[in-house]
This record gives C-alpha cells, sequence and structure tokens, in this order.
C-alpha cells in the first residue's frame, strides 16, 4: 500500500476542474439500458472501479457493453437474454444493491461476492424483500447467490430503508421487468439519501417507466417494457467537492464547467453549505460553478441525512474551520465504505484535533466537530475513496499529512492524484 504525501497549498489556489461523469447516474444508465428493449448509449460515462464492476457484472449476465475506440467514456448498450454468471461487487453499494433484482429476473444462477470489507456492508434488506417478491436467494450478506427463474411475481412489499436509501433504488431500477411490477412501502427510521431515489424515479422516467411517487415513503413501478434512451452524464458533483473546498480553505478559487442548473445529485446542495460556511459560490450563465474562499471559515449545525456521501468533505473544511460544528442525520454512515463516524473522528484526532462520534440514527447520530491546531502524520483511508480525498483537503492546510492507499479514490475517481496535483500546479490567476 503506498503513502501520498499530501501537497500543501503555499498560494491560494487557482483552477479550472473538469470532472468526469457521475457514478450514481452512470451504474443508474447501465442497469436501465440492459434492462431496456433496444440499444442505448451513454455518453460521458464515469470510468472508474464501480462503474467498470457494474460493466462487468451486467455483461457476465449477457448484456452487450462496448465503448468506443477513440473514448471509453463512450458506451453502446445491447440489452439481450440475461444468463447465470458470477458477479464481483467489490465495495460498490450500488453493484451489490442494483444488481440482485436484475439476476433475480435471468435464466440461471448468478453468484454475487466482493471485497472482504463488502462483507459487512447492509445488505439483507434487499435480499429479504426479493425473497418476498419471489426470488429464490441464498445469503443473506456478500457472498450470495441469487438463482434467476427467467421472471420474477414482483408486487408489493415494505421494507425498512432506513439504512441505505439504495434498497429502496435497486427494487425500482428492475421494478417494471417484474410480473406485477412492484410497489415499495418503508417503514422505519427516516430515510437517507432521498435525492438518490429522486434520481432513480425521475431516470426510470426518462426510460418511459412509469412511477407513482404520489404517497411518502411509498414508490410504485407499473410493469412493462423499459424504452432506450440515450444518456449524457452530468459531471459527478459528489467528486467535486474536494475540489470546491480547496478554494474554500485556501482563499481561492476552483471553477467547474458543466455544473448542471438542475439536478438530482446530492452534491448540488455543497453551495449552501459553502455559502454557511463562509464561501462564496456562484453559477454562471456559462453553466460554470466558481466556488471562491473569503477568509475563515465558521463553524456549522447542519443535518446532512440526505446528502450524507458528501459528509466527509465537510467533516474535513469543518477541522479547519474556526468554531465548534455539529453534522447530524448520518448514523448510517456506519455501513459506508467503512464506519465514516468513526473513521473521520479518528484519523482527524490523530492530528490533534477533537471530533466526538454522536451515536444514534439517522436524525440524531453524527460527529461533533471542535478545530484544534493539525499537526502531520498518517491518515488512513480504510479503502474509502472519500476518506482519501478528506484527508487531502486537510492536507492542503497541514504541511506533513501522509494518506495511506491513494489508490483507493480509483473507486470513483481515478485520476484524483494527477487531478490534485494539476489544481494546486495551476497557480494563482490574475483577474
Ligand atoms: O444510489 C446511489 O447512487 C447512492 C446512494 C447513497 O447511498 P446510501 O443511501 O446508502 O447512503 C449514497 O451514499 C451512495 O454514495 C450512492
Ligand atoms: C457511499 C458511497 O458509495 P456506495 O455506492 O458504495 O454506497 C459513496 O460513494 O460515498
Amino acid at each position: 500500500m503506498t503513502t501520498w504525501s499530501a501537497p500543501t497549498a503555499h498560494a491560494p489556489v487557482s483552477a479550472t476542474v473538469e470532472l468526469p461523469g457521475s457514478k450514481s447516474i452512470t451504474n443508474r444508465a447501465l442497469v436501465l439500458a440492459a434492462l431496456a428493449d433496444a440499444p442505448s448509449t451513454i455518453t460521458g460515462a464515469l470510468r472508474s472501479r464501480d462503474t467498470d464492476l457494474m460493466i462487468d457484472g451486467l455483461a457476465a449476465m449477457g448484456t452487450g457493453i462496448a465503448a468506443a475506440p477513440d473514448d471509453p467514456s463512450r458506451l453502446t448498450v445491447t440489452p439481450r437474454p440475461l444468463h447465470g454468471a458470477a458477479v464481483q461487487c467489490g465495495l460498490a453499494g450500488t453493484v451489490m444493491r442494483f444488481l440482485p433484482p436484475v439476476a433475480a429476473v435471468a435464466n440461471g444462477t448468478v453468484e454475487f461476492d466482493g471485497d472482504p470489507q463488502a462483507r459487512t456492508r447492509p445488505l439483507h434488506t434487499i435480499l429479504d424483500a426479493l425473497r418476498e417478491l419471489g426470488a429464490d436467494i441464498t445469503g443473506t450478506a456478500l457472498p450470495f447467490t441469487v438463482a434467476g427463474a427467467g421472471s420474477l411475481h414482483g408486487g408489493d412489499v415494505v421494507i425498512d430503508a432506513s439504512a441505505s436509501s439504495q434498497f429502496v433504488s435497486g427494487l425500482l431500477l428492475s421494478g417494471a421487468r417484474f410480473d406485477n411490477g412492484v410497489r415499495v412501502i418503508h417503514r422505519g427510521a427516516p430515510m437517507p439519501s432521498m435525492p438518490h431515489v429522486e434520481m432513480t424515479v425521475a431516470m426510470l422516467r426518462d426510460h418511459g417507466v412509469t412511477v407513482e411517487t404520489g404517497t411518502p415513503d411509498q414508490w410504485r413501478v407499473a410493469p412493462g417494457p423499459i424504452a432506450a434512451h440515450d444518456w449524457v452524464i452530468e459531471p459527478d458533483l459528489s467528486n467535486a467537492t474536494p475540489f470546491l473546498a480547496a478554494a474554500a480553505v485556501t482563499g481561492g478559487k476552483v471553477r467547474i464547467p458543466r455544473w448542471p442548473a438542475a439536478t438530482t445529485q446530492p452534491g448540488a446542495q455543497f453551495v449552501d453549505i459553502l455559502a454557511a460556511m463562509g464561501a462564496s459560490a456562484v453559477l454562471g450563465a456559462d453553466g460554470v460553478l466558481t466556488v471562491t474562499g473569503l477568509g475563515a471559515l465558521r463553524g456549522i449545525d447542519v443535518d446532512l441525512r440526505a446528502i450524507g456521501e458528501l459528509t466527509p468533505t465537510i467533516a474535513a473544511l469543518c477541522a479547519l474551520a474556526t468554531g465548534h460544528s455539529r453534522l447530524t442525520g448520518i448514523g448510517h454512515l456506519r455501513g459506508h465504505e467503512t464506519d465514516r463516524l468513526t473513521a473521520l473522528a479518528t484519523e482527524i484526532n490523530r492530528l490533534g484535533g477533537d471530533v466526538a462520534e454522536i451515536d444514534g440514527d439517522n436524525v440524531s447520530g453524527g460527529l461533533l466537530i471542535r478545530p484544534r491546531p493539525l499537526h502531520g502524520g498518517t491518515w488512513e483511508s480504510y479503502a474509502d475513496h472519500r476518506m482519501a480525498t478528506a484527508g487531502a483537503l486537510i492536507g492542503l492546510r497541514v504541511p506533513g499529512v501522509e494518506v495511506l492507499d491513494i489508490g483507493t479514490t480509483a473507486k470513483t475517481l481515478p485520476a484524483f492524484p494527477q487531478m490534485w496535483a494539476d489544481m494546486l500546479g495551476a497557480g494563482v490567476t490574475a483577474e
């Protein structure tokens, strides 16, 4: 495992950063295109570990997926009859939660496995739901097996999706292919990551699928064909956040082109966090988002339940702010790539910080962050791409931060180390 010396910013950063496609949109587009009734194209697809695992999993079940010879991010997806296969999930939540429902309508046995660390991620909720809907499944966590019968009865299912919104998204994405469609009813603590469910619903509708959403915590997908659709994938706004935060912590300026004016990506809400902490964020008519650091950052008291995947970036910002912060609504982060509450508290505190975990669920669970002068030291990534980028962010202001396994950023942004170096190398431009 390599150690990466996080570069320290000796001047305010000033850079324009082009982000590749969104992980969440790319992996939904791949699933929907594979289940459609004619070929679709995906332009600007993210190519990273998580999306390549999705491509490989669908291809192993029979889907034709071809990249343009001159552009790996331009894909043509040709639906074909789905059959038995071995599917590797890595540590990708989208693969381990979106593909079992696809396997349930395949003709043959699909064996799922993943990284050792993936075996502890919550999964039984969606496997139990699929069993109730008629699927033959052995196991409750990775590794597990789905004996696809070529069709699934479908119908109504009540689940507790408080551990992950991906349980709902997974069932909805394949639901139109179930004989009776699917109605998913959530009962339990408030659900996390609702924008990701809205993303699922919007993308299903773009494929011509009928989705009813009138009742809170309830979604119904009508049975029927899934039409082909040609996708142009938005940049990954969650992966934009460390770069935007770099402007905020160095008093610099970072511009992200092709920032969507309207989107279901939770990363869009980062703009409000930056504003609350005292940085400026302006979306120009040309679609370029410009974040400018205006000096010391204020602490914040904020509920992150809807945008939990932004927590590592936000926690790193809070550790560099002037006042105390309280981040709540994120108990479910203990089931992400790693237990992100413990990981963030441990790593910031190792550098001299003062972070306390708040035990609790998706309402009360979170972090209390009291900024302290930080010093250099080792920063563990725990195979978590967003822990690695959070360490890089702190390193901009704290000399001597050594990030272990920066390569884990390949989960969603393989070019991260180079992009970070380019951002710093871009220097200060006069305006
Ligand atoms: O559906 C998706 O694409 C995602 C949903 C969220 O999962 P949780 O609801 O498990 O937090 C998010 O954190 C993850 O990064 C991506
Ligand atoms: C939680 C995340 O990923 P996954 O899709 O693996 O759940 C994330 O990217 O922050």
